[in-house]
This record gives structure tokens, sequence and C-alpha cells, in this order.
């Protein structure tokens, strides 16, 4: 079958050079005969509007050259059922952590050309569907602050840069919220549910995230002291933070936040307001290309 792939580029993520990514991508389609349009993302949404108003059925293939709001934007756009393929080019890139896709241009083009078709569960909360996960509290007040506060640092490091200046001072909160038909009320520090493991680079707050168990992955971080978050924040990284009394990890199908404008959240990396938020799966509603 010919292919023909509508390509998604977000000029605006990450901080590798996109003019050579595409260059190389481009060559690499034409060597192997592939069609391609390129599409360049001009703002919020449009990655979004670009593959609902210009993504038809002759093509084939939709690859997303961005970071994880890039692929969130243009999957909820996407009206068919063709395969997606990702050359990540984004910040913390925590979706492409869960795809076996590779890590180097070289591969991810290799994978896009020749990788298997997976099928992946897909996250819906209040109707915007996600890929990796949303973060409810700390990690959305994180991204909260990127979008209001300036800062010196770029990248990886402007992340880490606004975790550490709140993360003594950042107040646990009241969640009310109904999940496996239990309601609860608790004062968290964050909530988190996932399709994906990891979240703001290297934090694997649901290190046991299965893309295609038909479940959604929910991490609680309950009230740690300050001194108790620095010293704990390593088992973030490992994975092993559910040995801590104050952390519970388990999955649900579906999961209901109260209202609560006191707690901010994001979307895939993305800035997403506040709760309420209704949260369920859609189980095997993607395609996307991995290593053969
Ligand atoms: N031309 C543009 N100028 C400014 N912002 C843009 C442009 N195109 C897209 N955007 C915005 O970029 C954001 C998505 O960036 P993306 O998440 O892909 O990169 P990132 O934040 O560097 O990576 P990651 O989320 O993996 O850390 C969205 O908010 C989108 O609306």
């Amino acid at each position: 079958m010919n292919r023909r792939l509508f390509i998604v580029a977000n000029p605006a993520s990450g901080s590798r050079n996109l003019e050579k990514i595409l260059r190389e991508l481009v060559d690499y389609c034409t060597t192997k005969q592939m069609k391609y349009d390129v599409f360049l993302t001009a703002q919020s949404q449009n990655g979004w509007k670009t593959v609902e108003d210009y993504l038809d059925k002759t093509y084939t293939d939709l690859v997303v050259v961005g970071g994880d709001g890039t692929i969130n934007e243009c999957i909820n756009g996407l009206k068919y059922d063709i395969p997606v393929s990702i050359i990540p080019n984004g910040t913390g890139n925590d979706f492409s952590k869960t795809l076996n896709i590779g890590s180097s241009l070289k591969d991810y083009m290799q994978t896009m050309e020749t990788g298997q078709i997976k099928t992946i569960d897909l996250g819906v909360c209040n109707e915007r569907k996600f890929v990796n996960g949303v973060g409810v509290g700390f990690d959305g007040q994180i991204v909260a602050d990127m979008l209001n506060r300036k800062s010196i640092f770029k990248g990886a490091s402007k992340y880490y840069y606004y975790v550490l200046r709140i993360l003594a001072s950042y107040s646990a909160r009241k969640y009310t919220f109904e999940v496996n038909n239990k309601s609860k009320s608790k004062n968290l520090i964050l909530l988190c549910v996932a399709n994906g493991t990891t979240f703001g680079g290297s934090f694997k707050l649901t290190p046991h995230a299965d893309t295609t168990d038909g479940l959604l992955d929910v991490c609680e971080v309950g009230n740690i002291s300050g001194l108790g978050r620095f010293m704990n924040i390593h088992r973030l990284q490992s994975g092993s933070h559910h040995k801590l009394k104050k952390v519970k990890l388990y999955q649900t199908q579906s999961l209901r936040i109260a209202e609560n404008p006191r707690l901010e959240a994001h979307i895939d990396g993305e800035y997403f307001e506040h709760p309420p938020f209704e949260f369920s799966v859609l189980p095997k509603a993607l395609k996307v290309r991995v290593r053969s």
C-alpha cells in the first residue's frame, strides 16, 4: 500500500533543532518513496484543529514531531483509525518513554516506516482524551507556575527549578473523590491519573501503568513533611515511592474529583485548570507504531 504521511511539527516544543529534524525526515520519506505533507503548528490548540480540518482519508499515517502536548492535541483532532508515529521533540517526552520506539532520530524514522502497529488505551478527562496522564495538585501547580512566572532556565532544568521552588512549601489540599464505587475525602499533595508511567521527564509516578490493560493507574501522595519530600524525591525517579506509607498506587476504570479551585491540573503536560474532573478509559482506542 502506498503510504502518505500527515506530519505535524511543533516549532515551539523542546530544544532540538526542528529544521534539522524535518530535513532528515523529509529526506527519509523521499528515499523510502513515502508521500508526505508537513504542517507546522502555530499556537495553542492549533495541532488539534490542523488534524481535525486537514487530515482526510487519503492519509495512511499521522506523524507527530513534538512533545506530549503536541501529541495530545493531534490525537484529540484525529477522526480516522490510522496509526500514529511519534518523533519525540519535547522537553519531557514522557509518553514516548512508555512506547518502544528507539532512542535516536534514525530509530524513530525506522519505527515510523516499518514498525508494527500496537493498539493502546486512551484516558479521557472531561471529554478530552489523554495519552500519558493528568496530574492534579502539585504537578498541576508546576505547570501553572511555568506559564505564569519567568525563569532564566530552559528545558528540563526549567522544570526542576519549578519543582524545587515549591517542593517543601506546597501545602496538602483536600480532595473529595469517588473511585471504584467508594467516596473519599483526603488531604493530598497530588493525585495523578495515568495511562503512561512517567511524568516531568523522569518521575515514574505510576511505574506499573500498562497502556493496553483497559485501566487507568492512580498515584495518590499524602501529606509528607517538607524534609521528607526532599529525602524521598529519588524514589519517584526509581518508581519505588509505593514503599512510603503516604503513597497509594491503584487502578480503576473511572474516577471523579469534586470541584476545588485550589487544585491546579495538567493534561499531558498542558495546563488544564481545576476540578471537577470526570475520568474514564477508552480501551484500545489508538494505533501507534512501535519497533517490530
Ligand atoms: N508555533 C507555536 N508557538 C507557540 N506555542 C505553540 C506553537 N505550536 C504549538 N504550541 C504550543 O506548544 C505546546 C505543546 O508543546 P509540547 O508539549 O509538544 O512541548 P514541550 O512542552 O516542550 O514537551 P513535553 O510536554 O514533552 O515536555 C502546546 O501548548 C501548543 O499549543
